[in-house]
C-alpha cells in the first residue's frame, strides 16, 4: 500500500480539490491512504480565532464566520446538489466549535487551541472524501484521532507509538482493502479522547507515522515545488532540483530549516526503509525527488535561509571562563523557555546562540539568562546554512553583508549576518 500527503496549498480552493482527485484517479482505488492538511491558510486563521477567543475579543465571531464562509464557498462550487450530505456534515462539525466559543474560555489555552485549530483538517478531509465519492472514487473518511494516539502535551503532542501502531494495524487494513482512506494530518487523540496536535506543519509527520505503522511501500508528498530543491525558490532565483537524496541528507536539510519537509518526517520512514517521494501537484507526471537509504552525495551545495534571527551572546558576570557548568545552566534555561538553538559558538569567555525571534519567548529568555550572566543581543539578523559548501558559495551569500558569526563543520557552514550599514 501507498501513503500520499497533500498540504494546504494543494487544496486551497475548489480547483485544488479537483486537481487532487485527478491525481488520485491515476492510482489504484484501494490500498491508498491519503493524509490531508487544512485548506489553504486556514490553520493560521483558526489560530487567530483561538487567540481572539482566549482573550475574549469580539472579533472571534467575525473570524469564525469568515472560516465558515471560506469552506462553504468551496463546497458550493464542488457540490451543485445542495442536498449532498456534505453540507450538513460540515455544518455539524462547525456547530461543535460554535458551542465551545459560546462558553467562557476557562480551559488552558493550549488545550483550547487543539480543540479549535483541528477543525481545519477535519473539515478539509470531509470535503475531499465527499468529492471523491461524488466522482465515483470510493473513499472512506477515517478520524486520525482514533489512530494517532498521543500524550496530552497540547500543541506539541508526543506520539505514543505502541498504541498508535496497534490502533492503525487493527482497523485500517480492512478499510484499505475496500477503498481509498482519507485522513487528517497534524491531529491526534489523547487517551481521554481529547484532540491534540503534533506541532505546526505536522501533516508530513502524520503521513510518516501512518506509513511506518502500515509498513507502506512508499510515501509521496505532493507539493507546489518540483521536488526538494537546493534552496527555497521563495528566496533564490536560480534553484536546482535534487533528484536523489539520502535519508541522512534529508534529515540534515530539514533540521537546519528546509521547510519543504517537516523535520520529524524522515526518521519513522528511515527506520522502516520506506522511500519518500516529493512530487509536484502542479506537474503530477514529473518524477520529483526520491529520498531513500542510498548514500548519494548532493550534486550541488544547498542553501537554507532563516530570517528574523537574534544572536544572543552570554558572558559570565565576572568574565571568568565559559565552563561546562555554565553551559549546562544556559541549556537548562533554553530548554525551560522552549527555545531552539539554530546555531551556536563558544569562546573562552562567551557563548553565542542564534535563535528565532519569537518576541515573548526571547524577552523571558533574556530575563532568565540575565539573572546569572551578562547578556548582549543583536536582532534582525539572517542565518544561512550551506550544506556541502565551498568558498565560492560562502562569498556568494555574504555580498553586502556584515558577518557576525561563522561556524563550519566538514560539510556544513552556518553564517549569521546582517545587511551592511
Ligand atoms: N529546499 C527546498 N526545496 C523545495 N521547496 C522548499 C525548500 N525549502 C523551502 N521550500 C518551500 O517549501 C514549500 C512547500 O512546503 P509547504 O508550503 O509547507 O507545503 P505544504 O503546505 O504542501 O505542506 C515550497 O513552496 C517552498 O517555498
Ligand atoms: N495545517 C497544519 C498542518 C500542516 O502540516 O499543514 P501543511 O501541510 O499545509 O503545511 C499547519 O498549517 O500547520
Amino acid at each position: 500500500m501507498q501513503v500520499f500527503k497533500f498540504g494546504g496549498a494543494s487544496v486551497k480552493d475548489a480547483e485544488g480539490v479537483k486537481n487532487l482527485a485527478k491525481i488520485v484517479q491515476g492510482y489504484p482505488s484501494t490500498n491508498l491512504l491519503i493524509v490531508i492538511s487544512a485548506m489553504g491558510k486556514m490553520t493560521n486563521k483558526l489560530e487567530e480565532l483561538t487567540w481572539a477567543y482566549v482573550k475574549g475579543e469580539e472579533k472571534a465571531h467575525q473570524l469564525f464566520e469568515e472560516i465558515k464562509t471560506y469552506h462553504f464557498d468551496i463546497i458550493s462550487t464542488l457540490f451543485t446538489d445542495h442536498k449532498n450530505p456534505i453540507y450538513d456534515d460540515v455544518a455539524n462539525t462547525f456547530v461543535e466549535i460554535e458551542w465551545l466559543l459560546e462558553e467562557e474560555a476557562s480551559d488552558s489555552a493550549d488545550y483550547l487551541y487543539d480543540q479549535i485549530v483541528s477543525i481545519g483538517e477535519l473539515v478539509s478531509t470531509k470535503i475531499v472524501a465527499a468529492y471523491l465519492n461524488l466522482i465515483g472514487c470510493f473513499a472512506i473518511w477515517a478520524d486520525a484521532r482514533s489512530y494517532i494516539k498521543t500524550d496530552n502535551n497540547y500543541r506539541d503532542a508526543n506520539v505514543i507509538w505502541d498504541k498508535t501502531e496497534q490502533e492503525i494495524q487493527k482497523h485500517l487494513p480492512t478499510y484499505l482493502d475496500r477503498g481509498i482512506v482519507i485522513t487528517q494530518g497534524f491531529i491526534g487523540g489523547t487517551s481521554e479522547n481529547f484532540t491534540s496536535t503534533l506541532g505546526r506543519e505536522g501533516s508530513d509527520y502524520s503521513a510518516a507515522i501512518f506509513c511506518a505503522c502500515l509498513n507502506a511501500e512508499s510515501m509521496t508528498i505532493w507539493k507546489d515545488v518540483p521536488g526538494v530543491l537546493n534552496a527555497d525558490p521563495k528566496w533564490f532565483d536560480e534553484t536546482e532540483k535534487i533528484p536523489q537524496l539520502s535519508y541522512h541528507d534529508a534529515i540534515e536539510l530539514t533540521y537546519y530549516g528546509a521547510t519543504v519537509i517537516h523535520p520529524k518526517t524522515i526518521k519513522p520512514i528511515q527506520n522502516k526503509g520506506i522511500p519518500l517521494y516529493v512530487r509536484s501537484f502542479l506537474q503530477p507526471e514529473a518524477v520529483g525527488t526520491a529520498i531513500t537509504g542510498v548514500a548519494t552525495p548532493l550534486p550541488v551545495p544547498s542553501f537554507i535561509f532563516k530570517v528574523n534571527q537574534v544572536l544572543i551572546s552570554i558572558f559570565p558576570k565576572d568574565f571568568s571562563f565559559i565552563i561546562e557548568e555554565n553551559l549546562s545552566h544556559i541549556f537548562n534555561i533554553l530548554h525551560k523557555n522552549k527555545v531552539k538553538v539554530n546555531t551556536m559558538l563558544n569562546s573562552a569567555i562567551s557563548f553565542s546562540v542564534s535563535v528565532d525571534n519569537d518576541e515573548e519567548k526571547i524577552k523571558q529568555l533574556i530575563t532568565d539568562l540575565s539573572e546569572t550572566f551578562k547578556v548582549k543581543y543583536n536582532k534582525g539578523l539572517e542565518l544561512v546554512t550551506i550544506r556541502y559548501y565551498n568558498q565560492q558559495t560562502i562569498d556568494r551569500v555574504i555580498v553586502n553583508k556584515d558577518v557576525l558569526l561563522e561556524v563550519k563543520s566538514r560539510h556544513t557552514c552556518q553564517i549569521v549576518m546582517k545587511d551592511k550599514a
